[in-house]
């Protein structure tokens, strides 16, 4: 996240209300503050390691290419044959998976690339250099002595760092690992997550008026999971300080990490500071300047992280990616990923009232003459209404001190990952 940009210089007209606000950037640091690196490591097979982190480094345990083998299909012969000849008799064919052999004196042998070169070839000729006249091969251009031949070892030697420690496994590191014939992977453990909803007004079956459906655990669900959390659904707690301590008294120590949504803004009904409070925990921070997710929480439950996202849906999607994100990555021990680091122009026009950093939802409708993106801005900040991120590439981010944007203003987004890719 460029958070300096987002919250440099404010100019607030609502100065009374960011006077008791977090910046982002603060907001993040005391996020953070709440999580620490998970120590407990697991050795997993390659194939289910998709999304793990890294324990430690991983290193080659051979040299690559494991043996001399031919980078394409033609003659493999050896160059001091060819002198004053252009022309050798072909002593058969080796392709890949054969055990090496040897090449006999002043020979070639038809060769398919990958193939193991035959013991005492010093070159490839591709075939399109060479008339094959299947008992008798004619080369057309001399090759030097190492054309076409991939060296054992040339790649990389034995102890070749491969991944470093804490890097979020992704399918090509599965393909790099397997290529160098490792089938298990040390991790570190998942980090444990638990989501709850607070709300009278949620109801999972049939609703009665004035009801609605949970929209917010689920989707915490999922993102945890694309995140690489082990999940725990702890369902929807009433609106009911008492009944919510009940339910939090003594799970801290099961997660790492606690999320909960609603009841944590001012109203009658927002108890979830008192009910974390009643229930041994404490709050370490509480406000944000930003839109949507003004009234996130930062807190603790025994050895858990507590972070308190808003009811509202967008601002639950905002608050998991700008803190939710960056608290897994710590627990992970993995690079904290800026939030919005790629440069774009707005196609669009839009005047603000300037207080909060807000996110938006964007879709990229172009390219600019320089290759810059350019997004065109979906919804009216509506942060109640999940609709306008169905259509978005992204989430676009401006400064709280913000007030216009026209066509051509830098920008900086997050492009959506796909699935199962956190930064
Ligand atoms: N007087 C003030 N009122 C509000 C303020 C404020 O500063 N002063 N902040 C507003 C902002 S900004 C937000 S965001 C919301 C957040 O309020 P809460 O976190 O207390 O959330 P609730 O009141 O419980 O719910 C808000 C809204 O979201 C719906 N909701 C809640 N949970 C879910 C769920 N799991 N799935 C779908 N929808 C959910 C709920 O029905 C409400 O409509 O407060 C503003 N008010
Ligand atoms: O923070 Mo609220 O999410 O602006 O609506």
């Amino acid at each position: 996240m460029h958070i300096a940009r987002v919250t440099a210089g404010c100019s607030c007209d609502s100065l009374a209300d960011a006077t008791e606000m977090m910046s982002v950037t603060d907001a993040l640091v005391r996020a953070l503050a709440q999580v620490a690196p998970i120590t407990e490591t697991e050795s997993v097979p390659l194939a289910t390691a998709l999304g793990r982190t890294t324990a430690g480094a991983v290193r080659a345990t051979e040299a690559m290419p494991f043996f001399d083998n031919s980078a394409m299909d033609g003659f493999a012969l050896r160059c001091a044959d060819l002198d004053g000849r252009c022309c050798l008799p072909v002593a058969g064919t080796i392709a890949a998976g054969d055990a090496p052999c040897d090449l006999p004196a002043g020979a070639a042998m038809r060769i398919f690339t990958g193939a193991p070169l035959p013991l005492g070839a010093d070159a490839v000729v591709m075939v399109e250099a060479c008339v094959d006249k299947t008992t008798k091969v004619h080369i057309e251009r001399a090759p030097a002595v190492g054309d076409n031949i991939r060296r054992a070892g040339s790649d990389q030697a034995v102890g070749q760092k491969l991944l470093d420690a804490n890097t979020r496994i992704a399918a090509h590191h599965i393909g790099l690992l397997s290529a160098n014939g490792i089938d298990a992977v040390e991790v570190i453990r998942k980090p444990r997550l638990a989501v709850f909803s607070t709300g009278d007004e949620l109801q999972s079956g049939p609703r009665a008026p004035g009801q609605i459906p949970d929209s917010n655990r689920p989707m915490l669900l999922a993102l945890a999971r694309e995140a690489g959390a082990d999940v725990t659904d702890l369902g929807i707690l009433p609106d009911d300080a008492a009944a919510t301590a009940e339910a939090l008294h003594g799970i801290g120590d099961r997660y790492d990490l606690i999320l909960s949504s609603g009841a944590v803004s001012m109203g009658g009904k927002d108890h979830i500071r008192e009910a974390l409070i009643a229930a041994g925990g404490t709050v370490h921070g509480w406000r944000v300047a930003l839109k949507p997710g003004k009234p996130v929480m930062f807190g603790t439950l025994g050895a858990a992280a507590f972070t308190g996202l808003p009811g509202n849906p967008f601002a639950v999607h905002v608050g998991f990616h700008l803190f939710v994100l960056p608290q897994l990555a710590r627990l992970l021990g993995a690079r904290i990923a800026p939030f919005a680091p790629v440069p774009a122009i707005a196609g669009f026009a839009w005047s603000r009232k300037p207080g909060r950093a807000e996110v938006f939802p964007v879709r990229l409708a172009a390219y600019d003459e320089a290759g810059l993106p350019v997004l065109e801005r979906l919804g009216q900040s509506v942060s109640a209404t999940l609709l306008p991120l169905a259509g978005a590439d992204g989430l676009a981010i401006v400064p709280a001190d913000c007030r216009e944007i026209s066509p051509g203003t830098p920008l900086f987004w997050r492009p959506f990952c796909p699935a199962g890719d956190v930064t």
